[in-house]
């Protein structure tokens, strides 16, 4: 009989960040497989941005560790920190395109780090990366917005040309912090579609965050779920419901959260009627 283990491709355990007084999160341990397309599902503020931010070196956790790609990623120093990132590809909520450049250009950007520096307009690239830009640009639906300004194409077709960008890296590891909050819902379902084909197409791990149950529950292979910076929920998506989802959400709100706020403010009424009720004694019975 033989057994295979693989190590997971990002393993985050115990990670803490503060932010001065705001703690972003708190105590968090998740691993993710290679191959594996992973939600993070929470509601804004709930930590999924600096999550994300902690896998490709971003933030710095204030205790705990963060491994991708076998690298320790706190105690990357520039250079690693830099090929570590070629690796590991991002898109963004507003996309970030340069709205100037054209759509080929902005795509081609996402092939930098494997140049020697800067270039300055489309023929500055070597051939081989212009066609692979095009191939990408193709494979978003987009080929025949090349040559167009970024800034002239519509929120879902930016994100398109967002996911080519990203194509360009190589990546093995692609993060998407809430690729589709700026779009309406039919382009949303075609972006989070298209992340979807190409993640199998090329063996992508993906790490999406998302703060819709609905979205999220019909697309990734597992579901963490974040409330105020803690895991509370790390379950595979098949067969999970959006009333479990609610459901979890809302009992973790009411034992973790609410019930401890809950015992403290009856535990400080309770003092004080204690000493309202043993100065009222002590006024009735002067001795
Ligand atoms: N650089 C920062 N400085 C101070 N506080 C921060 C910083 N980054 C995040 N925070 C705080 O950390 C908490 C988690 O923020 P984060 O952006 O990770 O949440 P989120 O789930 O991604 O929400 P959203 O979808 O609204 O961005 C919030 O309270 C936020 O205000």
């Amino acid at each position: 009989m033989s057994s295979t283990t693989t190590s997971p491709i990002i393993s985050v355990q115990g990670v803490t960040k503060d932010f001065g007084s705001t703690v972003a999160l708190q105590d968090v341990t998740m691993t993710v497989d290679r191959g594996e397309v992973v939600v993070l599902l929470g509601l804004s503020g709930s930590g999924k941005s600096t999550l994300l931010r902690h896998l490709n070196g971003l933030e710095r956790p204030t205790t705990g560790e963060v491994e991708v790609l076998d690298w320790q990623v706190p105690s990357l120093r520039t250079g690693d920190l830099r090929s570590l990132r070629s690796r590991v590809a991002m898109i963004f909520q507003r996309f970030e395109l340069v709205p100037s450049l054209t759509v080929l250009e902005n795509v081609l950007t996402g092939g930098l780090s494997r140049l020697a520096g800067p270039r300055l307009g489309l023929w500055a690239y070597p051939q081989a990366m212009r066609t692979a830009a095009l191939q990408h640009l193709d494979r978003v639906g987009l080929l025949s917005k090349a040559y167009e300004r970024s800034d002239r194409l519509s929120g879902g077709q930016q994100q398109r040309v967002a996911i080519a960008r990203a194509l360009m890296q190589n990546p093995e590891i692609l993060l998407a912090d809430e690729p589709v909050a700026s779009l309406d819902p039919e382009s949303s379902d075609q972006v989070m579609r298209l992340i979807r084909e190409i993640a199998a197409d090329e063996s992508l791990t993906v790490v999406c965050s998302l703060h819709q149950v609905d979205l999220a529950l019909g697309w990734g292979d597992r579901i963490v779920g974040l409330r105020h910076g803690r895991v509370v929920l790390d379950m595979p998506a098949a067969g999970l419901s959006k009333e479990q989802v609610m459901e979890i959400y809302g009992r973790v709100a009411v034992t973790t959260t609410q019930i401890e706020a809950i015992e403290s403010e009856l535990a400080v009424a309770a003092a004080q009627v204690a000493a309202r009720e043993a100065a009222l004694a002590t006024a009735g019975n002067p001795s």
